[in-house]
């Protein structure tokens, strides 16, 4: 698919700068890149570039538009579910966005990791004729190399977190089963502005890499009371630290509020298409402070007792299952299940 000319992402709008960090540099091991890299991951967040999945990310953007494109019908034959599980399709108006119950707009297509790895064989699930045809030329490959910047990331954070070598892998070993996967979401042209696509919410797992576009990104990053754009760069994937790695590290790594609104300025009325893979740990990882692993977790976990890092001891499975299910607009039963959704937002949305 030839990339659409899109209308410029306005100028006059609040936005969040994140650090641009260069992937080719961290992989050759270029320590002022590695300590730029902590810099960011613990303070506003950062930006990859020269990470060389783009071209895949184009073959995922086709996947998802021969998705959504199918047949009502025939998508739901495909749906997550209301039981917690996130795998499948997702319609738009499934999920709250807030504690009222207003409905989402986006409709998206989750791949488990597993399934990629598993190809052709299943290991959670099918999906539709449009997904299964890109399996080879995108999906895979889209999974695989995304599975290997994450673990990059993870590597050096392990480092900087004093923790003993290969720990944070160990959680997250590309053949454990786990809650990882890929998602391609699409929000129609022309919503009102006053919809929100996606409510405000941390994400779930230990990292994201996310594509965009268009605009439409919101932060609230801590101590600011109004949300700020993310600005699309191209090319750039925008990498964000979920609720996961905030508990294991102790919450020296925070995991950043965020949420979707209709894109900006002269980009309003646009399509708005994003392209994520969501790394979290295997299924069977509690999730705690890792701080009998290490001393500045330890220390972190001492200092950080505003932050909500007690999960009561639960599985990366269980964390994930209550999320998603307490989201979904059919679980509802009042502001209640929405507050059963949240993470480690602390009552900032
Ligand atoms: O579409 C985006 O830019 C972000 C999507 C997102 O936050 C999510 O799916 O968790
Ligand atoms: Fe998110």
């Amino acid at each position: 698919m030839p990339v659409p000319t899109l209308p410029p992402f306005p100028e006059d709008v609040p936005t969040h700068a994140l650090l641009i960090i260069d992937y080719e540099q961290l992989k050759a091991g270029n320590q002022d890149e590695i300590d730029r890299l902590w810099g960011a991951a613990t303070g506003l967040g950062f930006c990859l570039k020269n990470h060389g999945v783009q071209e895949v990310v184009d073959r995922m953007f086709d996947m998802g538009e021969a998705t959504m494109k199918l047949p009502y019908e025939e998508k739901m034959k495909f749906e997550q579910g209301d039981e917690g599980r996130s795998f499948g399709y997702k319609a738009a108006g499934a999920n709250a966005v807030d504690a009222a119950g207003n409905l989402d707009t986006v409709e998206f297509i989750n791949i488990a990791k597993d399934d990629a790895y598993a190809w052709p064989k299943v290991a959670h699930r099918t999906y539709p004729s449009t997904v299964s045809e890109k399996m080879d030329e995108a999906v895979v490959p889209f999974v695989k190399k995304s599975t290997d910047i994450n673990t990059t990331l993870l590597n050096i954070f392990n480092t900087k977190l004093g923790l003993p070598e290969g720990e944070l892998a160990k959680r997250h070993q590309d053949l454990e089963h786990s809650g990882s996967e890929a998602r391609t979401i699409k929000n129609p042209a022309k919503m009102s502005k006053e919809r929100t696509a996606i409510g405000a919410h941390t994400d779930f797992g230990s990292l994201s890499f996310l594509h965009n576009r268009l605009g439409g990104l919101q932060v609230l990053p801590p101590g600011v009371d109004e949300w700020q754009y993310v600005k699309p760069i191209p090319g750039h994937a925008i990498c964000n630290v979920g609720d996961a790695l905030a508990v294991l590290s102790g919450g020296i790594l925070h995991s950043n509020i965020h949420r979707v609104v209709p894109p900006p300025g002269a980009q309003a009325g646009q399509e708005r298409w994003s392209q994520v893979f969501f790394t979290r740990p295997g299924d069977s990882t509690t999730l705690e402070p890792l701080a009998a692993l290490s001393p500045s977790i330890a220390e972190a976990v001492k200092k950080n007792t505003d932050k909500k890092l007690d999960t009561g001891g639960v599985t990366a499975s269980e964390w994930f299952a209550r999320r998603i299910k307490n989201q979904r607009i059919k679980n509802r039963t009042g502001p209640e299940t929405w507050e059963a959704s949240r993470g480690t937002e602390q009552g900032r949305a």
